[in-house]
């Protein structure tokens, strides 16, 4: 089973799974940008206030296939429980945002350049806070982490919760970090028992 994380910065997605580690020590712990070479790429294009847009993109698509050849398709495979800090669903909130003076639907876009070879998440927990929230934890420090940046970024998560309400389940964020971890354990608890 392929559970993925999401959420704006500053959510408190790390420190889920940091709990969900000791919790759940047999799963695969993995995340996107990967670090890998190809991670390390997509660090250097967020890093760079002036980076394409569509370049970046196809930064992270060649990150996400890597990451899905060499450890999401086997860990899989092995039957294993992966658990994924950000994975598709960022590229089409996130670039979709990027890129929405480029394309009429930059979200579709992004989603269909996936379609043909991506393997989704089965389940994906979403940690939902403001944009004011997010940009006060995460502390602003790379191009994405504006209060306005991110506002059209949750619009895309919303998107994309409404087009696949089964796949999501949303966690209030703004709640205390002790209750937010725990109501993520009890999800993927939950979500691997079913
Ligand atoms: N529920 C919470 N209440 C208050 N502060 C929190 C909460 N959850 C996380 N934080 C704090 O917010 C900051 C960001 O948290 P964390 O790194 O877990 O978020 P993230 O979603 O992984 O961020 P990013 O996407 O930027 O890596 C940290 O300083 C963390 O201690
Ligand atoms: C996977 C992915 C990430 N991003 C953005 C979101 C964050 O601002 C940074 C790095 O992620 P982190 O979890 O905060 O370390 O990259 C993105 O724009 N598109 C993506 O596909």
């Amino acid at each position: 089973m392929l559970i993925t994380l999401e959420g704006l910065d500053g959510s408190g997605k790390t420190s889920c799974v940091e709990t969900l580690r000791e919790a759940v020590p047999e799963a695969t712990f993995t995340r996107e940008p990967t670090d890998s070479w190809y991670g390390e790429a997509v660090q250097r294009s967020i890093d760079d206030d002036d980076a394409d847009p569509l370049a970046e993109l196809f930064l992270y698509v060649a990150d996400h296939a890597a990451h899905l050849s060499r450890t999401i398709e086997p860990a899989l495979a092995a039957d294993q429980t992966v658990i994924s800090d950000r994975y598709s669903d960022s590229r089409f909130a996130y670039q979709g945002a990027t890129l929405s003076d480029r394309f009429e639907d930059s979200l579709a876009y992004v989603q269909r350049l996936h379609e043909p070879w991506t393997r989704p998440p089965d389940a994906t927990i979403y940690l939902d806070v403001d944009p004011a929230t997010a940009t006060e934890r995460s502390g602003a420090t790379n191009k994405f982490e504006t209060e306005q940046y991110l506002e059209t970024v949750r619009e895309n998560y919303e998107r994309l919760i409404e087009a696949e309400p089964e796949r999501f389940v949303r966690v209030d964020a703004t709640q205390s970090r002790q209750a937010v971890q725990q109501e993520v354990l009890e999800a993927v608890e939950t979500l691997r028992n079913e």
